[in-house]
C-alpha cells in the first residue's frame, strides 16, 4: 500500500488552492474573457507539470513534451470529430477511423493510450541519455512529430487548420484535471521513484552508488510526464475546437519552458506560480504589442513584444534567483508548514540482532587479481586481498598509486579490466553499478558527492529505499541512521548547507542506510580539521562495533589508519606491494621506500624495532598537493 505523507497532502492543498481561487474569481467577476484565460491557465499548468515531472526531477530540459500534447490533441480530435464535419474536413480518412464521433472522455482515454505507447517507444532510447544529449533527442522528437503531422494530410489536414472538434472543455472541466495533475505531480515528486530521480539529477554517479537505476527512473518519469502533456493537448483541442501543427511547436514549447524555468523547474508550486506569472506578462504585453494611445502618450506597434517580454522576465528572474521564483523546495517545505517531529520519529538505535551479527561474521569480500588499464596506462594490477566482517582494512599508497581506481573497480563505478570481486562468493564485477550496493557493498567518495539540493534526510532516504526491507519505512530508518552519526537534528536542512565534516558524516550515513555488509570509505578524513577527524574516528569506531561491517578505508592520514585498522594493504604505482598489520606495514622497507623513495630509509627501518612508527604522517607523498 502506498503511504501518503502529511507533507504531501499539505503540498497538494497549497498548490491547488490558487487554482481554485483563480477559477472562482474568474467565473464570479470576469465571466467570458476571464474564464477563457483561466481555462487556458489550467491547461498550461497541466502541460508545465507534465514537462516538470521529467525535466524538473531529472534535471534534463525536455523540448519534446509539446509533441505529446500534439499527439493527444490530434488523437482525441480525430476520435470525437462529428461524422458530417469529418466528411468535409477529412474526406480521405481511412475507413477504420472514419465517423467515430466518440464522446470526449472515452476519446481522451484512447488518446492517452496512444500517447503512452509513443512515449514508451521514444523513452527507451531517450532514457539512456543524460544532460544535453537527452535534451537534443527530445528536440528531435518534437521536430519529427511536427513533420509527421504536416505530412499526414489524410489524418490531420496537414499544415491547414484541423477544425470541427467538439468544444467539450470549459473552465469547470479544466479545473479538476488541473488539480488532478497537481496531485499526480506532487505524489510522484514525494514518492520513492521521484526522490530517486531527483537524487540522480543532483549526482548521477552517487545515486547509482546508492542503488538508483537512473535509466529506469528517467524512463518512468518520461512516460508519466508525456501522459500529462497528452491530457493538456487533448483539453486544449476541445477548448479551442480548431488548431494546426504550428500551434504545437516552438512557440508553445518556449512559453511552457519559460513558465517552468521562471517558477522553478523542480517544484509543483513553481509550475503553478510560473504559469500564472508568464500568462499575466503575456496578456499585458499582448495589449501593448499593437500600440497604445493614451492621448498624452502614444506607444508604437512592437512586433514580438510578448516573446521579448518573456525572455526579459526569465533573464531578470534568473539573474536574481537562479532556481526560479519558488526555488528548489516546495513552498510548504520552505516555510515549514509541515514540520517533522525529529525526536518522535527517531527509532531508538538497536544493536545488530544476534542472528544478523552472526551472519555478518561469515563470508568475505574477496578481491582477486583485480586490474584496470586506462588507454594503455596500467592504473592497477593484480590486487589480491580480502575484507572480512568486523575487520577494518586500510588501503594506503602515495598519490597515483591506484587506490581510487581499486575502490571504483570494486564498487562497479569503473569496470575492471581483469580479475574478480566476490561478495560472499557472488561475482559482482559484472553487475550494473546500481546493483552492487544491493548486493551488500556501499561506498563513499573521495570528493564528497552528496545530493546537495535534497534535505539531509532525503539524502539518506534515497539509499534506504533502494532495499526492499519488509514494511520498514525508509524515512524512519534514514532518521535512525542519521541519529547514529549525530545528524538527526539537521534532518530537514539542505545537505549542501552542512559543515564540511557533517557532510562527510552524512555520506557515511547514506552508505549505512543501504545496510551494507561491506563499506568502502574513500579518504573519509580528507580536508577535515583535527576536531572533525576525531569526531569521525568516534563514528567509525561506533559503526565497527555495532554493525560488524567489513570496512575498507582509503586514507592519506596514516595516524588514522594505524589507529583504526586491523590490516593494511599498500599500493604503489598500481602494484600491491604489501599487506599486514599496521606494525608490520610501518616497518616494511618496501613501503617506506615507496613513501620516502630512498634506500637509506629502508635500511634504517630494517634496524628499527618492530612497532616503531617509522612512517611519519607528514612524509612526502602522503598528502595531496593543495
Ligand atoms: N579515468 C581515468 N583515465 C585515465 N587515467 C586514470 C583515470 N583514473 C585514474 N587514472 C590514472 O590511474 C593512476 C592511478 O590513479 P588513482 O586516482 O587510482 O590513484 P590514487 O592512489 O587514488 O591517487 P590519489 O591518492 O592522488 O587519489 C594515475 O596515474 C591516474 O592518473
Amino acid at each position: 500500500m502506498v503511504r501518503v505523507r502529511r507533507e504531501t497532502v499539505v503540498g497538494i492543498l497549497v498548490a491547488s488552492l490558487p487554482l481554485l481561487a483563480a477559477a472562482a474569481i474568474a467565473s464570479l467577476f470576469f465571466p467570458g474573457s476571464g474564464e477563457r484565460l483561466v481555462t487556458l491557465y489550467m491547461i498550461n499548468v497541466i502541460a508545465v507539470l507534465g514537462i516538470g515531472i521529467y525535466a524538473g526531477n531529472s534535471g534534463i530540459v525536455s523540448f519534446g513534451h509539446v509533441g505529446f500534447m500534439a499527439i493527444g490533441a490530434y488523437a482525441s480530435g480525430l476520435l470525437t470529430l462529428n461524422p458530417i464535419i469529418q466528411k468535409t474536413a477529412l474526406p480521405h480518412l481511412p475507413e477504420w477511423l472514419a465517423g467515430m464521433g466518440m464522446p470526449f472522455l472515452p476519446a481522451l482515454a484512447i488518446a492517452l493510450v496512444v500517447v503512452a505507447l509513443v512515449a514508451v517507444l521514444i523513452g527507451i532510447p531517450v532514457a539512456r541519455l543524460g544532460g544535453s544529449s537527452a535534451s537534443i533527442a527530445t528536440l528531435g522528437f518534437l521536430v519529427i512529430v511536427h513533420v509527421v503531422l504536416v505530412a499526414s494530410t489524410d489524418f490531420t489536414r496537414g499544415s491547414q487548420t484541423f477544425f470541427g472538434i467538439p468544444r467539450a472543455v470549459n473552465l469547470w472541466v479544466a479545473v479538476p484535471f488541473a488539480i488532478a495533475a497537481v496531485v499526480v505531480a506532487r505524489l510522484y515528486r514525494d514518492s520513492s521513484a521521484g526522490l530517486k530521480l531527483r537524487a540522480s539529477r543532483e549526482d548521477e554517479i552517487a545515486s547509482s552508488a546508492v542503488g538508483v537505476n537512473v535509466k529506469l527512473q528517467r524512463f518512468f518519469a518520461w512516460v508519466l510526464g508525456a501522459v500529462l502533456a497528452g491530457v493538456a493537448g487533448a483539453l486544449l483541442a476541445h477548448f479551442l475546437g480548431a488548431f494546426s501543427p504550428k500551434d504545437f511547436y516552438f512557440n508553445l514549447t518556449f512559453m511552457l519552458l519559460a513558465m517552468l524555468i521562471l517558477g522553478g523547474i523542480t517544484t509543483v508550486s513553481g509550475a503553478v506560480g510560473g504559469a500564472a506569472v508568464i500568462m499575466l506578462i503575456v496578456e499585458l504585453l499582448r495589449k501593448l504589442e499593437g500600440g497604445v494611445d493614451l492621448g498624452f502618450l502614444k506607444l508604437p506597434t512592437v512586433f514580438g513584444l510578448t516573446d521579448i517580454g518573456i525572455g526579459v522576465a526569465i533573464l531578470v528572474v534568473m539573474y536574481r534567483l537562479q532556481d526560479g521564483l519558488f526555488g528548489v523546495r516546495e513552498l510548504d517545505e520552505r516555510f515549514g508548514w509541515f514540520k517533522r517531529s525529529t525526536e518522535k520519529d527517531v527509532v531508538p538505535v538497536k544493536s545488530v540482532p544476534a542472528s544478523e551479527a552472526a551472519a555478518a561474521g561469515h563470508g568475505s569480500l574477496r578481491v582477486e587479481n583485480l586490474g584496470k588499464k586506462f588507454a594503455g596506462l596500467v592504473a592497477l594490477e593484480n590486487a589480491n586481498f580480502e575484507i572480512k566482517p568486523g575487520i577494518v582494512t586500510g588501503l594506503i599508497g602515495p598519490n597515483g598509486a591506484g587506490k581510487s581506481t581499486l575502490i571504483n573497480s570494486v564498487s562497479g563505478v569503473v569496470p575492471p579490466s581483469t580479475g574478480r570481486v566476490l561478495i560472499d562468493g557472488q561475482d559482482v564485477a559484472s553487475l550494473a553499478v546500481h546493483a552492487v550496493p544491493v548486493a551488500g557493498l556501499a561506498r563513499t567518495f573521495q570528493n564528497i558527492r552528496l545530493f546537495k539540493n535534497l534535505t539531509v534526510i532525503e539524502n539518506v532516504t534515497v539509499a534506504a529505499s533502494a532495499l526492499k526491507a519488509g514494511g520498514e519505512d525508509p524515512a524512519a530508518r534514514a532518521l535512525t541512521v542519521l541519529s547514529e552519526v549525530g545528524l538527526a537534528e539537521f534532518a530537514d536542512r539542505l545537505a549542501g548547507t552542512l559543515s564540511y565534516g557533517a557532510q562527510r558524516r552524512l555520506e557515511i550515513a547514506r552508505a549505512l542506510a543501504l545496510k551494507p555488509r561491506y563499506l568502502l570509505l574513500d579518504e573519509p578524513a580528507a580536508g577535515m580539521n583535527p576536531a572533525e577527524t576525531e569526531e569521525l574516528m568516534h563514528v567509525l569506531d561506533r559503526i565497527r562495533a555495532k554493525y560488524r561491517l567489513g570496512l575498507l578505508v582509503v586514507e592519506h592520514d596514516l595516524k588514522l589508519i594505524m589507529r583504526l585498522c586491523d590490516v593494511v594493504v599498500v599500493l604503489n604505482k598500481g602494484q600491491q606491494i604489501a599487506i599486514g598489520t599496521p606494525a608490520e606495514i610501518q616497518a616494511n622497507p618496501d613501503v617506506i621506500e615507496a613513501y620516502i623513495g630512498r634506500r637509506r630509509s629502508a635500511a634504517q627501518a630494517r634496524n628499527a624495532p618492530v612497532g616503531t612508527p617509522v612512517l611519519p604522517s607528514g612524509a612526502p607523498g602522503l598528502h595531496k598537493p593543495a
